[in-house]
This record gives C-alpha cells, structure tokens and sequence, in this order.
C-alpha cells in the first residue's frame, strides 16, 4: 500500500527542551493509524508540525510524495491534509447546517460581483454545497440536529461538528487529536463507527488517543512515540507486548 505521509529524521526544539527528536514514521494511504504516547511524548507537537501550525527545525515532511516541511498551514490544509479544531466561539451561535456550508472556499456567492451577475451560478453552487453538506450529517449522524444551534450540542455531539466540519473540505489525511476525549461511553462507540465509515470514503485517518480500547479496536498500525522519538510501530497486539512500550508507559521502570 502506498504511504500518504512520511516523515524523516524530524525535530522541533522549545528553548532547553527537544519536544520532538529525529522522528521517523510514515501512515499508508487509507489506513486508521494510531498515535500513543506518554504524557508530554510530543504528540501534540508532531501534529502542529505536520499541519504547518509549527515550523521544524530539521527534517522532512512528505504528504502525497510532496515536500510540505515549508508551507503555511492553509497551504498544507488546501492540499488535503486537515486536522479538527474545535468550534470557534461565533460559530456556536449558528445552527449546525449554517457551521458546514461555511467551510468551501471562494464561494461565487461570497463575492458582491457574482452574486449580482451571475445569480444563477451562485445558486447552483449553493444548492451543491447544501447536498454535501447533508451527505456529511449523514455520514456523522447528526442529520436530527441540522437546524439546532451548536452551542446547545452535547460535548460528544460537537466532536461530530467537528469532525463534520472537516469533512466537509473533502480531506486526503485527516488528524485526530484525542477525538473521544470526554465523550460518554455510548457516543464513543458512535463515534468509532463514524470514524470507520469515514476511512471507507476513503479518507486516511491519523489519531492521537488515550483511550486504548479505542486504538486497539480502530486501527489497523500503531506508532508508539516517548520523549520525542518513536519507540515502536506495528500492529496493536504487537504494540502491546513491546517491553519498550511498557517500559515507557511505566516511566522507564522494568516490567
Ligand atoms: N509551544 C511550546 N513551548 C514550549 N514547550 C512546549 C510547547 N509545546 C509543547 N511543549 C513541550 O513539549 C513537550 C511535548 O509536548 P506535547 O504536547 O507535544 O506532548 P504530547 O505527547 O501531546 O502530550 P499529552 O499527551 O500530554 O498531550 C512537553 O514537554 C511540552 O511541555
């Protein structure tokens, strides 16, 4: 299978620490690739690297066979490669419906000009980004809450906003940072079902996760990362049992 991200020999340095330290990994296209790690691993750190949020100070990032390590992070965003973000604050005044149909880009209809001359266009384009729109609430299960305001979702409900947001961008490689973090036990099984419907449209999925129980039942890899650098990748069983990994978990104690 092909590999959609690559990443070599990568470091980022805060003042006297180096978060991440010569970090090699890749992700295969259409895989769900987990990402584990102690507190404090350089998880985080990685993603801000990957999504062009931070700079590195060495290395190369590669997404689709393509130098990324420079761009800005929309650039890198435009190209396919989208991480969630929570909703911003005057977002949660809309309804859930009004949050999607603002994310497409140079809308004819955002432009005066086009909407005063070429009318027709602009509706068409919005009728098409309204069918995408629904087609992603499908996908996230959140057809019912459509004309809901966001603000009144539950926790779990706006990790989907989020998720549905992204989606909507039409991602290659989307990153999840800890996409159940303070999601109820009956969500998280939701969103793990979403999660693997949206990896069958085809997108690939990079999450970073505590929850083991997630990553051992989603992903089919799982790259294990301590004190910036990777420890170990492989399969979930294989992870499990790694003495390096239980070390690590263990704060360098041996098992
Ligand atoms: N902007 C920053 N300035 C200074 N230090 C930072 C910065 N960002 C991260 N760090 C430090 O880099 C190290 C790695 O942090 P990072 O958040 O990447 O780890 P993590 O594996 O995501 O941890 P967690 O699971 O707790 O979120 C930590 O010691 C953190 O304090």
């Amino acid at each position: 299978m092909k590999e959609i991200l690559e990443i070599k020999c990568l470091s980022r340095r805060f003042g006297g620490l180096q978060a991440v330290n010569k970090c090699e990994f890749s992700v295969r296209a259409h895989s769900i690739t987990g990402l584990v790690g102690p507190n404090g691993a350089g998880k985080s750190t990685l993603f801000n690297l990957v999504s062009g949020f931070v700079r590195p100070d060495s290395g190369e990032i590669r997404f689709a066979g393509e130098r990324i390590d420079t761009l800005s992070a929309h650039s890198v965003a435009r190209l396919g490669l989208r991480r969630t973000f929570q909703i911003p604050r005057e977002l949660k005044q809309m309804t859930v419906l009004e949050n999607l149909l603002l994310v497409p880009e140079n809308q004819f209809g955002d432009r005066i000009v086009s909407v005063l001359s070429q009318g027709k266009r602009v509706r068409e384009e919005e009728g098409k980004n309204l069918q995408i729109a629904r087609g992603v609430l499908e996908m996230v299960g959140l057809s019912e809450k459509a004309t809901h305001q966001a603000a009144l979702l539950s926790g779990g409900q706006k990790k989907l906003l989020e998720l549905a947001r992204c989606l909507m961008a039409k991602p290659k490689l989307l990153l999840l940072d800890e996409p159940t973090a303070g999601v109820n036990p009956t969500l998280i099984r939701h969103l793990m079902s979403v999660l693997r419907r949206v990896n069958e449209s085809g997108v690939t999925l990079l999450i970073i996760e505590h929850n083991m129980t997630v990553i051992m039942e989603l992903c089919e890899r799982v790259i294990v990362m301590d004190r910036g650098q990777v420890i170990a990748a492989g399969s979930p069983s294989a992870i499990q049992s790694n003495k390096q990994v239980l070390e690590a978990y263990l704060g360098g104690v041996s098992a």
